[in-house]
């Protein structure tokens, strides 16, 4: 994040924190009031539970905005009211007991001492780092150090990755220190560097992944750069291929863990904001409901990888909402955590029971915070991806690439913008099996597979539609620029060599393409892009053909 957004943030929680000061002494004020009143026998049971209330929600949210101090007084408080609560608020024997409790328990005065503890706050806030997860260059792909003595070999590497799709640059080793990783998505480098320098040599804090090429193969080497903290191992001579996918894959792992989208519901306002501010400013996206009635409405739209959830707002019970969430299949495995600040056991259990997932214990750090969401993020992602993409590939699978196809072509008919589809089959695969394997087979396969992801933009739709065959939507574009996109793609994949029995081969491309918004079904755009990738085969395969084509070639027969 950049210094004047985090900035912004910081300046943002400082004005919350006078808020949430503000409002707590309002309350400390109130529950004073409540207590003399019950002691003196004025005051009526409503009050006291009232009191019990606002002493609950000050022990709940505190020790967030740095009081811990007086979240836990205000806990300790609270539990006195407790069992008046549990009473529901029944007059007659329980108030005169709780007015003997509220004596002994010098309640009064140690009500009042909140105020003194409102000017007690940590020193030091646990705030979580603020994230920045671009790492791709104006083109939009992955940027990478090659950390290499050897020039000439340096050189050579980055140009084999460069139909890959990465921007991969050389760099000396000595100069490594001085680069800028804040928009390095990789580094590669020598085993024999890290050896000699015994460390990495970058700040360990959010560094990316560093993978290691080298020909240490013995046990011993493998394991002391391990210890170093490298996070791949890559052995000479560089199956090029083979290494980008698994760069593909490090890289995709690194963002996927730093991201994900959050819903968070809370009733209080200052405790929602921070949480937003603090998740958002660790790089999560992040929607913010007070009202537990607009949960529904809010989850089919923003469709979030999890939900962070007070146990109680008002009349509403968190492990309820949870328990009706999931009448619904669509939300049966989305990921819920509580955030509370009950330490009870028994209570605990009993809400994860009715359909809640985990518990934070609040108050909660900054940096807990963060990081527990991400984690659940990034097993929400892993689960999703198991049902819904390819294992091989990571695209979409066959029926999941159908059905965003649809969405697009209602998109269409909706805003009246041209989309295309498009269906793309590597040439002669059959013989790349034959020849070289099946595994080498698979590299082609997630060879292209990675080349689409970075070539096509973020909102384009890639699936893989059986073996050798793909989907592509290209929402908002014309069929003349989707030619353009998918000629380069075709050129590019012709120039990566890929390592087989009896050293490099290439494999080249078939697409055919169609208008998504021109037929009156998504099937028939299909089947019409089916019809042009055919004659593109029969016509020398490796290259492009627009569906148009064939029938203004009809049209002129
Ligand atoms: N390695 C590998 N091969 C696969 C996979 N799925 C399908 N195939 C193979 O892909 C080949 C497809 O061959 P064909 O449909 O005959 O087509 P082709 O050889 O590509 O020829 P044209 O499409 O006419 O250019 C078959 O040999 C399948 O076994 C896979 O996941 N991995």
């Amino acid at each position: 994040m950049s210094d004047e957004k985090t900035a912004d943030v910081l300046r943002k929680l400082d004005v919350l924190k006078t808020r949430f000061r503000e409002k707590a002494s309002g309350d400390i004020n109130l529950v004073t009031l409540m207590a003399q009143d019950a002691i003196a026998g004025k005051g009526s049971s409503d009050d006291l539970l009232r009191a019990y209330q606002v002493l609950h929600r000050l022990a709940g949210s505190a020790g967030t905005f740095g009081f811990r101090a007086l979240g836990d007084e205000a806990r300790a408080l609270e539990l006195i009211l407790k069992p008046f609560s549990e009473n529901d608020g029944e007059a007659g024997e329980s108030v005169e007991k709780v007015k003997d409790d509220l004596h002994h328990a010098r309640f009064i005065e140690r009500v009042e001492g909140l105020e003194r503890l409102l000017n007690i706050e940590e020193t030091s806030p646990d705030t979580a780092e603020m994230s920045e997860s671009s790492k791709v260059d104006a083109a939009g792909q992955p940027v990478v150090l090659i950390v290499e003595p050897d020039q000439a070999a340096a050189e050579r590497l980055s140009n084999a990755l460069a139909p890959h799709g990465f921007n991969a640059y050389p760099v000396a080793p000595k100069n490594l220190v001085s680069e800028n990783l804040s928009r390095i998505s990789m580094v590669l480098i020598r085993d024999n560097v890290l050896i000699a320098q015994e460390q990495i040599p970058l700040s360990s804090g959010d560094r990316p992944p560093v993978i290691c090429i080298g020909s240490s193969d013995t046990f011993e080497d493998r394991y002391r750069l391990a210890a170093l903290g490298v996070d791949g191992f890559v052995s000479e001579p560089i199956d090029v291929p083979a290494l980008a996918d698994y760069m593909e894959r490090l890289a995709n792992e690194k963002l996927e863990s730093g991201s994900g989208r959050v819903m968070v519901i809370d009733d209080d306002p200052e405790l929602l904001e921070r949480y937003s501010l603090i998740l958002e400013g660790g790089g999560l996206e992040v929607r913010g409901v007070s009202s537990p009635s607009d949960i529904l409405g809010v989850l089919s739209e923003f469709r979030p990888d999890i939900i962070l959830m007070d146990v109680q707002m008002g009349r509403f019970s968190g492990p309820t909402l949870a328990k009706m969430l999931r009448f619904d299949p669509e939300w049966v495995g989305l990921h819920i955590i509580f955030l509370s600040s009950e330490e009870d056991r028994e209570f605990q259990f009993d809400a994860l029971s009715q359909g809640g997932d985990d518990f934070l214990t609040k108050p909660v750090s900054d940096r807990i915070l963060v990081q527990a969401a991400k984690v659940r993020c990034y097993r929400a992602k892993q689960l999703d991806k198991l049902a819904s993409r390819d294992s091989l590939t990571g695209l979409l699978k066959h029926s999941l690439a159908n059905s965003e196809v649809a969405k697009e072509h209602a998109r269409c008919q909706r805003l009246a913008h041209h989309s295309v589809v498009a269906m793309l089959d590597l040439d002669h695969f059959k013989q790349v099996n034959d020849r070289h394997g099946h595994r080498v087979g698979d590299l082609v396969i997630k060879g292209l597979a990675n080349l689409l992801r970075h070539r096509l933009r973020k909102t384009d739709i890639i699936g893989r539609y059986g073996g050798e065959e793909f989907i592509v939507a290209l929402p908002d574009c014309s069929i003349e620029d989707a030619r353009q996109s998918m000629q380069a793609v075709c050129e590019q994949m012709s120039k990566i060599a890929f390592s087989g029995a009896g050293g490099t081969f290439s494999v080249t491309l078939s697409i055919g393409i169609a208008p998504l918004d021109s037929y009156e079904k998504p099937e028939d755009a299909i089947e019409a892009a089916d019809r042009a990738l055919y004659v593109r085969k029969s016509a020398g395969r490796n290259g492009v053909t627009i569906v148009n084509d064939l029938d203004s070639m009809k049209q002129g027969a």
